[in-house]
């Protein structure tokens, strides 16, 4: 069984709206790939993206993070039907920036998980081990933790997607080896196919230092079905070369 690579970038707190030159020049420059494409923009551009891009965007956009209530006394915060409003299908839950930045415990992130399946969003979850965690030899069960308790069953039936994301491999322009890779998705697709079964096979996939010149490499593991960029998705260029390197398809493995 087949599915479609899905390469998404995350823009984190970058970009003006004047960075929106480079959301139409991603859409323009991928219009005949049929790779799935998504963005996470900031808050603050997403509804002006969505317009830019228009209604019929082959581009899926999506929040970096969603509040677990619907609405209510939450200075600051955003609710997952706030971003379904603004333009988004999608949103990232529990990036290591927030796991680690704002001390999110895997409990809230599963909160907000059934907050966005609820709206109706794709929600992206992440793990990902520190590097204190890998030299000490708790990347399996840090990476089952993070799962078992971030991915509630709420998920069971629906659309969602998991990036493994090494703490230390994000921003540092260190990326995982192809073992470290191909050992942490096994491991990933049999905690998830212990909880949800085997039927159910969301996209999986890798991120940390994705860069036009490695992109092509990590993207042919097997598993792998697909990319969640940082640094290299601000740029249309830069994310286009690793849109057109990666396989339009990959193979589902159980
Ligand atoms: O955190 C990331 C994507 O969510 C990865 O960031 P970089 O691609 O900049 O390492």
């Amino acid at each position: 069984m087949t599915s479609h690579t899905l390469i998404a970038g995350n823009w984190k707190m970058n970009g003006l709206l004047s960075s929106l030159d480079e959301a139409r020049a991603i859409a323009e420059g991928s219009s005949d790939s049929v790779v799935k494409i998504a963005v996470f923009p900031p808050f603050t551009l997403l509804h002006a993206m969505s317009e830019a891009l228009g209604p019929d965007s082959h581009i899926l956009l999506g929040g970096q993070d969603c509040h677990h209530e619907d609405n209510g006394a939450y200075t600051g915060d955003v609710s997952a039907a706030q971003l379904l409003d603004a333009g988004a299908r999608m949103v990232l839950l529990g990036h290591s920036e927030r796991r680690h930045g704002h001390k999110e415990a895997c409990e809230l992130v599963a909160l907000k998980a059934r907050a966005a399946v609820k709206a109706g969003l794709e929600p992206l979850i992440c793990v990902g081990e520190t590097l204190e965690q890998r030299k000490e030899g708790l990347t399996h069960a840090v990476l089952s933790k993070q799962l078992r308790d971030s991915l509630p069953d709420d998920l069971i039936g629906k659309a969602f997607h998991v990036s493994y994301e090494p703490v230390w491999a994000i921003g540092t322009g260190m990326i995982a080896t192809d073992d470290q890779i191909i050992d942490a998705f096994a491991l990933i697709r049999r905690v998830i196919s212990e909880r949800f079964g085997d039927e159910f096979k969301p996209h999986l996939l890798y991120g940390g230092s994705v860069k036009p010149d490695n992109a092509a490499e990590v993207l042919r593991l097997e598993g792998v079905g697909g990319a969640l960029v940082g640094g290299a998705s601000l740029k249309a260029a830069d994310f286009l070369k690793i849109i057109h390197s990666a396989p339009l398809v990959h193979e589902l493995k159980s």
